[in-house]
């Protein structure tokens, strides 16, 4: 084929969550925790180019350092869901990483997600979104709830799903500039593991916290030093397993306000809230 027949490289978001607050409430087994959280979809996101191929090949073309292309979640996700639908077709793959990794966002997941979404069109499979939140789960516990791609009560181990509406508003966002290890905190011997379990109903935020905050406060200084810092001005703390923190406010002035008083060695942004996954419609109910 010429390179004047080869299709367009079309460009879809993968955007990140916040944990509102997550408890652990029980422990499977097999050893992996349950939990109960919301997540938040937010407004800052990777994008995943992608172009189909005829031959079969799934290739990254920009593979992130220190990953494998073989091991990139977007490469995974793709040759998963060519196995379980049995689909001829391959992809062309490039990422434009935003979302810091092992940040507590779900970057690496919302890009497998986003790629089950959009191949699931260009791939003309037209898979159901809950046949896709399976295939998901079997790349990580974060992707169903981006295949679901509404703001949730997530409970299991992430692939029990409540729609809830959440406040709208501005995040400010802060990375501590360390990455906590997710398979570290829940091994910790201090993990809190038997929060009790709430109802999605009329949840009290105010009532909730992250279990997992303390034990990568106490092994990370900085995640305790960046919730701290911004805690004076408005309620915050951390999300997933870390390493961000965030504090809620009501609008865009409000959180700029509080980016511009940050300390220069500190990183973060500001991201608004989102009701729906921009590739929502992707998949069929
Ligand atoms: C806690 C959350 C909340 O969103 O953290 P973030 O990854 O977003 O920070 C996720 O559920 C994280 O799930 P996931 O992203 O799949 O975790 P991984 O890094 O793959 O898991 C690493 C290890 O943590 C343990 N693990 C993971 C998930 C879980 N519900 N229970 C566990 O015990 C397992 O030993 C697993 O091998
Ligand atoms: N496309 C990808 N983007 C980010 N991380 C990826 C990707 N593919 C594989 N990974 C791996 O997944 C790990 C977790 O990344 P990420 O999802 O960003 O963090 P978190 O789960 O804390 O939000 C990374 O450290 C990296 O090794």
């Amino acid at each position: 084929m010429s390179n004047s027949r080869l299709p367009a490289w079309q460009a879809f978001p993968a955007p990140a969550k916040l944990n509102l607050f997550l408890h652990i409430v029980g422990r499977r087994t097999d050893g992996y925790h349950l939990l109960q959280s919301v997540f938040q979809l937010i407004d800052i996101a990777d994008t995943i180019e992608l172009r189909v191929r005829a031959d079969g090949e799934v290739v990254l073309h920009n593979p992130i350092p220190g990953v494998p292309a073989d091991s990139d979640l977007t490469v995974r996700a793709a040759r998963l869901l060519q196995a379980e639908a049995g689909c001829g077709l391959g992809v062309d793959i490039r990422v434009e990483k935003r979302l810091p990794m092992g940040g507590g966002l779900g970057g690496g997941s919302s890009d497998a997600a986003t790629v089950l979404l959009a191949l699931n069109r260009l791939w003309h499979l037209d898979l159901a979104r809950t046949r896709l939140m399976e295939i998901g789960l079997k790349l990580g516990a974060d992707v169903p709830f981006f295949v679901f791609g509404r703001n949730a009560f997530v409970e299991g181990i992430g692939e029990i799903m409540t729609p809830v509406t959440t406040p709208e508003g501005w995040f400010v966002v802060l990375h501590p500039g360390v990455h906590v290890p997710t398979p570290a905190i829940f091994g910790a011997a201090d993990l809190v593991r038997d929060t009790p379990l709430i109802s999605p109903d009329g949840i009290d935020y105010a009532a909730t916290h992250n279990d997992m905050e303390p034990v990568a406060c106490r092994l990370f200084p900085e995640v305790a030093a960046a919730r701290d810092w911004l805690a004076q001005f408005a309620p915050a703390r951390m999300t997933g397993s870390g390493a961000c923190v965030f504090a809620f406010t009501a609008s865009q002035t409000e959180s700029a306000c509080v980016l511009s008083r940050l300390p220069d060695a500190t990183a973060g942004f500001q991201a608004a809230t989102i009701a729906q996954h921009p590739l929502y419609g992707f998949a069929s109910d």
